[in-house]
């Protein structure tokens, strides 16, 4: 579904000198797959995602999804962020419709199509709120709302759970889970959390410190649907333990090197 081959991406940095965000990286992520992403921060996980999003050139390398080379935006991938970046203006209603005003669809249509989406993420009778007005959770739910309304095929989220309460984390966790167990999105989702990492994912790509490279991919293979009861178990421990324990040899020798 996505493939990635040889993708490199540097920076101007502050300072002058090149920042080399990812270093030839090469991945594959299947049809219908929940791939999450791990690494140390400034690894390159967003420079990743924005790539393949459309949403930042490359300096080589290339990346193709379902068969068509990404030189841009397009409906067939849809980004939801962590600080949510909803219109602030609009309401909930026209913030879930934009993309597809963006897209030509009628009036009548996109409204009808956004009023369902707001209804799936729980939040029907919020139409006419703005974003200041709902908790961040809530606005959360608008910005998933909103990347599903052009139906995409791909999903990229990064942390888009970051900056909200432990339980919302949760209960958006499982809703997240049960919108894709229905749907066929491929999802690419990036977070800080090993735990949410084995959660949901179908395997866990493990990136390391600059320059950004895939040092490890952890396959994950816990049964679904996944209930919670699940983080008790001894495979998810096992899991989560590796990946902390790679993490940590990463970050000891990221900085040993420097
Ligand atoms: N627009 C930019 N201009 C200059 N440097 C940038 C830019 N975007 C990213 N970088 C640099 O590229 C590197 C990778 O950044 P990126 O945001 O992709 O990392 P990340 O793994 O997502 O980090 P975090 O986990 O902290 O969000 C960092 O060193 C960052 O400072």
């Amino acid at each position: 579904m996505i493939e990635i081959r040889g993708l490199s991406k540097s920076f101007v940095g502050q300072d002058g000198g090149r920042v080399q965000a990812l270093s030839d990286v090469d991945l594959d992520v299947a049809e219908n797959e929940f791939l999450t992403v791990l690494g140390p921060s400034g690894c390159g996980k967003t420079t990743l995602l924005k790539a393949v999003a459309g949403l930042v050139p490359v300096d080589s390398g290339e990346i193709v999804v379902d068969g068509t080379k990404v030189r841009g935006p397009g409906p067939d991938r849809a980004m939801v962020f962590q600080n949510f970046a909803l219109l602030p203006w609009a309401t909930v209603l026209d913030n879930v419709a934009f993309g597809l005003e963006l897209r030509g669809v009628g009036r009548a249509e996109r409204q009808e199509r956004a009023r369902a989406l707001i209804a799936m993420v729980g939040l029907a009778g919020f139409e006419t709120k703005r974003p200041a007005e709902l908790s961040g959770g809530m606005q959360q739910r608008v910005g998933i709302a909103r990347a599903l309304a052009v139906q995409p095929r791909v999903l990229l989220m990064d942390e888009p759970f970051g900056a909200v309460d432990e339980q919302t984390r949760r209960l958006l966790q499982e809703e997240l889970l049960s919108i894709w167990e229905e749907s066929r999105l491929t999802v690419v989702f990036i977070t800080h959390s090993m735990e949410e990492a084995v959660l949901l994912g179908d395997r866990v790509v493990l990136m390391s410190a600059r320059p950004g490279q895939i040092a490890e991919i952890v396959p994950v293979p816990l049964e679904r649907p996944r209930a919670r009861s699940l983080e008790r178990s001894g495979k998810y421990a096992e899991i989560t333990a590796y990946l902390w324990d790679r993490l940590r040899d990463m970050h000891e020798e990221h900085r040993a090197a420097r």
